[in-house]
Order: structure tokens, then sequence, then C-alpha cells
């Protein structure tokens, strides 16, 4: 469940003569020893307040939250050294340039019974458009709350929520209905994404995309920034005024065995129309989807075994049956397996019209836009 979100960091801090503008500093690390000025904190617009953990003393966690980020604020519960490195992903400038530009809304948050909330079209929407935008409020580090006993970690899950500047937003995200001890807990656990921040785990998140139900052939699909804690839901078709706006919480390539498996966690069974389809048509996708699995075994063997010739004709099967199941981000990707492989082969003017085609796909999509140096630092990785 990779979101693929980088972070920026900060690799270079030149002698202090070079300082002069102040713009390429690596932004110092923040914590509770700070000082009592609000000014010592910037960018954060509460006292960072930490706790170390008891069980490992080496590991260190504050609160840092910024409340003009964004609609409602962000906080991040993480390592003084994550924080240091993502105060620059922070945007104080809403309604700046990230929203996206529409008059028309272009849904609205409804009741869809069973499924409690959920989001509506409430116009007509394009392949490959962005029409919505959100901010990540919540973030955490994965390893926090094992690192923290129970009542310390929900306290800090609280301060986290009270500092953003609308915590009934986040809040009104919990069910209800459910047994959980702590409703902070209970929401991150069922509404958040698992994401990449100074190369630690973090889970992050998106109070509006919250609203947003599962398919497991959705229509829609999230497209996070490297630079940013903005997201924006870009539709994968056309969709009508009145449809329900859905993505998928898990890899698009499973069969529906270990679909509904992986979405117990969420508490629902699935009855999306890939799930409730004739069972001829349940067996027929499961069928293509774990042959994708065991072709793709084949390929890491092949190459394990530097046999391109069996890896290249598996990769190109996989391509055929993602197409088949309409999976266009796994299209992408095996254009991009296919790339790789003509290159380890020597064959570069193959490789590179593949890593065209795979980046073409991903622009088609609206999941990255056009940047004439994609290309080379796509071939540049194949080679580092
Ligand atoms: C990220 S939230 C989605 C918004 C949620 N329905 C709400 O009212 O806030 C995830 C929760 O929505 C419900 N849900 C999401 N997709 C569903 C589906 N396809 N069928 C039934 N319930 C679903 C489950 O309760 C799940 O834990």
């Amino acid at each position: 469940e990779d979101t693929g979100i980088a972070t920026k960091h900060c690799l270079i801090d030149p002698p202090h003569a070079l300082r002069h503008d102040g713009q390429f500093r690596c932004p110092p690390v923040i914590d509770e020893s700070i000082g009592s000025h609000p000014v010592d904190w910037s960018p954060w617009t509460h006292q960072p307040e930490c706790v170390i953990s008891e069980k490992d003393p080496s590991l260190k966690y504050c609160v840092y939250s910024n409340s003009r980020h964004g609609y409602q604020g962000i906080s991040l519960i993480t390592k003084p050294k994550t924080a240091a490195d993502s105060a620059n992903m922070l945007d104080e400038e809403f309604p700046g340039g990230h929203s996206i530009n529409s008059t028309t809304p272009s849904y609205a948050i409804v009741d869809i019974p069973p499924k409690g909330k959920g989001v509506m079209a409430t116009r007509r929407i394009s392949r490959a458009e962005a029409f919505m935008s959100d901010w990540a409020t919540l973030v955490l580090d994965l390893s926090f709350p094992k690192a923290m006993q129970r009542q310390v970690g929900y306290q800090f899950l609280h301060l986290a929520a009270e500092q953003l500047s609308d915590p009934d937003k986040v809040l009104g995200l919990g069910r209800s209905s459910t047994k959980a001890v702590d409703i902070v807990e209970d929401i991150l656990g069922t509404n958040s994404f698992s994401y990449t921040l100074g190369g630690d785990s973090h889970m992050a998140l998106y109070p509006e995309v919250a609203r947003i139900n599962h398919a497991c052939k959705p229509n829609a699909f999230v497209r996070f920034s490297a630079t940013s804690f903005d997201v924006k839901v870009v539709a994968f078709r056309d969709i009508e005024i009145g449809e329900e706006i859905t993505i998928s919480y898990i890899p698009m390539n499973l069969p529906r065995e270990k679909r509904q498996r992986d979405l117990r966690r969420w508490g629902f069974e699935c009855t999306c129309s890939l799930c409730t389809a004739s069972k001829t048509e349940i067996a027929a996708s499961d069928y293509r989807r774990e042959k994708i699995a065991s072709l793709q075994e084949d390929v890491l063997k092949a190459i394990d075994e530097l046999d391109g010739t069996t890896a290249v004709r598996a990769a190109h099967e996989i391509l055929t049956l993602v197409k088949a199941e309409d999976i266009p981000t796994m299209v992408a990707s095996q254009y991009e397996v296919l790339a790789r492989l003509f290159w380890k082969a020597g064959d570069t003017e193959t490789a590179t019209q593949y890593a065209q085609q795979s980046l073409d796909t991903l622009i088609d999509l609206g999941y990255i836009d056009y940047s004439a140096d994609d290309l080379p630092l796509l071939l540049k990785d194949f080679t580092t």
C-alpha cells in the first residue's frame, strides 16, 4: 500500500558565508527545549510538546501544529528531525494555488446507507479531472503507538486534534457504532492513508477524502504530492451527476477472497459491482488476477536466473492481463517493468519507448503532469 509520496530532504547545508538570504539553510530541528517565544517555534503555531519513549529512550516524539495550514490546520506527531524536514511542505496560503479552480462544486457529502456517509458527484466530472483537493490534517509516525504507553499515546492524539483550527472536522469522522476504546485511534484506524515522511512510515488523515467509500473498481484515485501535504482526487473515468465517488482502499490487483480479507480491517463486507458480479465474471476476474501474481513471480525468478527472454515474455503477458482487467495504474507500471528489462539487456532504444509509454499512461490518467525532465529522470533511475 505504498502511496508513493516522497518528501523533500534537506541535503545541502552550505557554508555560513553563503547563507546571506537564508534561502538555503536546512530547517532547524525544533523540540520543547527551543524557547518560550512563538518565534522560536516557527513555522509551528503551538509550542511543541514532546515525550520520550519509556521503552526506548532514544525515541522522542513531539506534537507539531500549524493551525493555518490548509482548511483546518495540521498536526504531526513525529520525530523532531522529521518535523524539521517537513516544515517546507506547509502551505499557509489557502485558498491559494493548490485549490481546484472550479466554480461549480463537483461533489457533496451525503448519507449512503448502509455505508454511512459518502461522496456524490453533483455535476459531470471528466476522466483525468482533479475534482477535489484536501490537506493532511493529522499525521502520525507509525512507530509512535508501539513506543508509547497507551494513555500517553491517547493524550498526544487528542492534543494533536485539539490544536487544529477545526477539531470537529476530524472528531466528526468518529463512528458512533464503534466499540473502540479511543475515538481518535478509531478515526485514524479506518480513515487514514499510509505514507512515508522523512524516510519513516506515517499515517495521514485527510478529512474530506476520508468520506469517500471503497469500491474494487473505483471511479477515482487519490493523487499525492511529493512536496506538500495536499492531495487531489482524480477521476479514473467520466463520472455522471448523482454517481457515488469511490476509491480503492487496497491494492487493485487482488482476487475477491483476498480483497474481502483485507477489507475486514474497515469492518464491512464489500458489495461493489466487482464483488457482486455473476459467478462466471468473478471467476474470470480472479483467474486473471491470480495469473498476474504468478507471472510477477516468474518475472522475478527469470531476472534472478538472468533469463531475459522469459522475463520479457511474462511481462508482456502481465500487460495483456492488466489491460483486460482494466487496472490502469498497473498498465503504467508494467510498461516501466518492460523498460527496465530492455534497459538491462542493453536495448536502450526499446527501453526508452516503453519508459515513454509508461509516462504517457500516467499523464493520460491524470496521475502526473507532463514534465520534460521526467523521461531523462526515469532513465537515469534505471542506471542507478
Ligand atoms: C474512510 S471511511 C468512508 C466514509 C464513511 N462511510 C463515513 O461515513 O465517514 C471508511 C468507512 O466507511 C465504510 N465503508 C467504506 N466503503 C464501504 C463499502 N463499500 N461498503 C460498506 N461500507 C463502506 C466502512 O464503515 C469504513 O470503515
